[in-house]
């Protein structure tokens, strides 16, 4: 277990190293490679205006918005007051990105998805379990943002269409897709002994499985989610990336989503949201513990 020195005795210490976990686990996600539509080391994906390069550097320049999300949620408590900052914070997170990327929509989902988790870690402090977390997180959510621009998002225009929840609905319950099915997955292909990056693979791949991506809708309609859908299914039906069969299927869907334009960018969102919790549950150990419960109060 990894020994750590002290992150959570005041708000700055917590934000930034918060903010470096989100920021690994948004490169972590990008690097990891192959990914079906995606951008990755190899490929842009059914991308046209998106590269390895973009990615990393929209998650380094995303780094304050996540630390700053941090630091107005330590130790608070879910409230309006509290959504509304982070939703500010959010927004201005989404004018960063931009800037860095040229105008180019890399992250806005992961800034919704790992901002709300961010501070729902900031709120609760060690050692607090991914479902605790996520939960935090789901409680902000389902605050509303009275101070949202009136603007028609891809997202808003796609969820009336086809009558699904899309990433407010995933955050509002909880994050059902990260905690149920990316983490558990996880763990099930790392303790059948597959390489870590195969283990990370599966986890999206069960995600894709399950979730109702609005990019996947927005790019190919039903079809394309569909055919992802069922794509991601076959892949673990025959035991997993690390089968060769299952190697070879994960190619096939990820020709068949270039050929459609599609991209799954919803699930490789809440990858990321898997890997940041996988990461921050790491430093759960009891010496951890110990070591930072006085801040909280807990070694009393
Ligand atoms: C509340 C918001 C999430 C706004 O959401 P809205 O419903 O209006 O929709 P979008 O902004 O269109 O979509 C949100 C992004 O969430 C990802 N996503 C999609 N489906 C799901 C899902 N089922 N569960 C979770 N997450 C999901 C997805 O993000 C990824 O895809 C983007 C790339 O897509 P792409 O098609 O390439 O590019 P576009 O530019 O969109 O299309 P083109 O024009 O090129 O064709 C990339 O961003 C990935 O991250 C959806 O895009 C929230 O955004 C909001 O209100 N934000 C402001 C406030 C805030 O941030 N608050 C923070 C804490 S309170
Ligand atoms: N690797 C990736 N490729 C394309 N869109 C994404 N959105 C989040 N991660 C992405």
């Amino acid at each position: 277990m990894i020994e750590y020195s002290v992150p959570w005795t005041n708000a700055d210490s917590c934000s930034t190293w918060l903010a470096d976990l989100v920021t690994k686990a948004l490169i972590d996600e990008a690097e990891l490679t192959p990914k079906p539509g995606l951008v990755d080391m190899e490929t842009t994906g059914a991308h046209t205006d998106l590269h390895i390069d973009l990615m990393r550097r929209s998650a380094q320049a995303l780094h304050e918005t996540f630390a700053e999300m941090a630091r107005v949620a330590f130790r608070r408590k879910p409230n309006q007051e509290l959504r509304e900052q982070l939703a500010r914070i959010g927004r201005d997170g989404e004018e960063v990105m931009l800037q860095a990327t040229g105008g180019t929509n890399t992250h806005r989902g992961a800034i919704w998805a790992l901002g709300l988790l961010t501070a729902g870690a900031a709120i609760h402090g060690p050692p607090a379990s991914p479902k605790e977390i996520a939960a935090l997180a789901g409680e902000i959510a389902r605050y509303p943002d009275r101070y949202a621009p009136a603007r028609t998002t891809n997202g808003i225009r796609v969820r009336q269409q086809y009558k699904v929840s899309g990433a407010t609905g995933e955050a509002q319950q909880g994050f059902p897709h990260v905690i149920r099915i990316g983490l558990p997955t996880l763990q099930s292909s790392r303790h059948r002994g597959v390489s870590e990056s195969q283990a990370k693979l599966d986890a999206l791949l069960a995600i894709i499985a399950s979730l109702d991506d609005t990019c996947l809708l927005h790019r190919g309609g039903r079809e394309a989610l569909h055919f992802t859908k069922q794509g991601a299914r076959h892949v673990l039906v025959l035991g997993g990336t690390s089968t060769e069969e299952g190697w070879n299927a994960l190619r096939q869907l990820d020709t068949g989503l270039i050929a459609r334009n599609a991209s799954p960018g919803g699930s490789a969102d809440l990858l990321a949201a898997t890997l940041f919790l996988d990461d921050l549950s790491m430093y759960r150990s009891n010496r951890y513990k110990v070591a930072i419960g006085g801040a909280f109060g807990w070694n009393n």
